[in-house]
């Protein structure tokens, strides 16, 4: 069984933290959600089940899950030129949910793509 650990919101406090302070298996809850939703998204692949979203965009297949991310990333560029902030983070939000998706359909863990990133800044030390 896969376990979820949620903070509460005391942890939220440490936002005001400075990065030294803060280590990686003690990240604010907002902070730590993306690779819990990752893993919710994991899970629902793994046990799919009616009238679940997830699963819908799963049996959909790879062409419209990778729609989605087109249309969801353009939908985020006109609210970042054109909207409010609120619709802005509405737009953002949809658009990496369905990005988790869709590295999920390609077999390909949140984590990689961090470790990526995190191998690009060790880069950018030298
Ligand atoms: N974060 C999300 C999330 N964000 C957006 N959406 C859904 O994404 C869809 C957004 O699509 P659009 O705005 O493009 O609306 P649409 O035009 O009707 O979509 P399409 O018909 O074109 O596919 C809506 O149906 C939203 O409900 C999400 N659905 C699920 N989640 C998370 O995924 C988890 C698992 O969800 P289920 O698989 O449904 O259990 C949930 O607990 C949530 O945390």
């Amino acid at each position: 069984m896969t376990q979820i650990m949620l903070f509460n919101s005391k942890d939220d406090q440490n936002i005001e933290n400075t990065d030294k302070e803060r280590s990686p298996d003690h990240l604010p809850f907002n902070q730590n959600f993306i690779f819990q939703l990752a893993e919710i998204i994991n899970l629902r692949y793994n046990n799919p089940h009616e009238g679940s979203y997830v699963n819908d965009l799963r049996k959909s297949g790879l062409n419209k899950i990778a729609q989605k991310v087109g249309e969801e990333a353009v939908e985020t560029v006109i609210a970042a030129l054109n909207d409010t902030e609120q619709e802005f983070i509405g737009e953002t939000a949809d658009l990496i949910f369905h990005l988790l998706v869709l590295l999920r359909e390609k077999n390909v863990s949140l984590q990689m793509v961090t470790d990526k990133l995190l191998q690009r800044h060790h880069e950018y030390q030298k």
